[in-house]
């Protein structure tokens, strides 16, 4: 098969009958850094978590997914963490609900009091719960850049009003009820990324959903506006990575070192936790 795109976690492949091929790697990404060290388990328990929330969603939306038979010629390896999905022709923004604001949207509203133009009340801090969610928008930056907001006119302009209304509702919809299956699991979902694209003139729900990766996903019982919250699966990572152990400083813009096995387990062990208490199923 032909090799289309390498994400910072997960690659893209063209199959012959011209469907793709998502595999996830057992890669973890922390302080804009892919890291050496691979979490075993992370790519397989990511994608059956994905595959569960696309499930639960199909009376929202429909999605991309064909088969997670591996394509004939794949590496063994794959197995579990491959998905073939439909090539839809995607729209160039990434949908992005908040129920809480921290990272990029604090950023903006410290600066102007509003997120990708929705004005919010004063006086939120880090990790604030926002009165309602939002729908917060921003282009694909290019490969090393970083996503620019948009406004819900920026939308309206690229995609058409119709198209813009439906990418908001999908968007909404798909976090409320993410964020509050999650809540009553104990996982606080405080953003979401979904990638939405057009096959047939029809809306369909493309890469992943409602995982670590495409969302924030926070311990709930250890939730405090106010400072920034612990990652519910990277926080050990971060914690190591700027510890006196790990010897690395983010600022110095070198590669950060290997993990240490402890590390490595516990961070698989979150994945495993994650992926267990959201779907109710056991992963061995
Ligand atoms: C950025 C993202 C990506 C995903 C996985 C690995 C590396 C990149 N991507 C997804 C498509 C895409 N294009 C056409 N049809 C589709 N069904 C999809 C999907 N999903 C193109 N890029």
């Amino acid at each position: 098969m032909k090799h289309l795109h390498s994400g910072k976690v997960r690659d893209l492949y063209e199959l012959p009958g011209g469907e793709l091929l998502i595999v996830a790697r057992d890669s973890i990404s922390a302080y804009d850094h892919v890291l050496d060290t691979p979490i075993p388990d992370k790519g397989r328990i990511l994608t059956q978590l994905s595959l569960w929330w696309f499930e639960r969603l199909a009376d929202v939306v429909p999605n991309h997914v064909v088969s997670t038979d591996l394509p004939d010629g794949s590496p063994a390896e794959w197995e579990g963490r491959a998905v073939v999905v439909r090539r839809l022709d995607m729209i160039p923004v990434e949908c992005v609900a908040r129920g809480y604001l921290t990272g990029g949207g604090l950023k903006d509203y410290r600066k102007s009091g509003a997120v990708c133009g929705i004005v919010l009340p004063e006086g939120l801090e880090d990790g604030s719960r926002l009165p309602e969610p939002i729908f917060t928008p921003t282009t694909k930056a290019a490969v090393g850049g970083h996503d620019q907001p948009m406004t819900y006119q920026d939308v309206e302009q690229l995609a058409g009003a119709g198209l813009a209304s439906r990418l908001r509702d999908i968007t909404m919809e798909v976090y409320r009820r993410g964020a509050e299956l999650a809540l009553e699991r104990g996982v606080i979902v405080a953003d979401t990324k979904i990638e939405l694209g057009l096959r047939e003139g029809e809306l369909v729900l493309g890469d992943e959903v409602l995982t670590p990766d495409s969302s924030r996903f926070w311990p709930a019982d250890d939730w405090e506006p106010g400072r920034s919250q612990k990652s519910f699966d990277k926080q050990f990572v971060r914690d190591w990575l700027v510890s006196p152990e790990s010897g690395w400083d983010p600022a110095s813009g070198t590669a950060p070192p290997a993990l240490p096995a402890h590390i490595v387990e516990q961070t698989r062990a979150k994945y495993v936790e994650a992926y267990e208490r959201l779907t109710g199923r056991s992963w061995a």
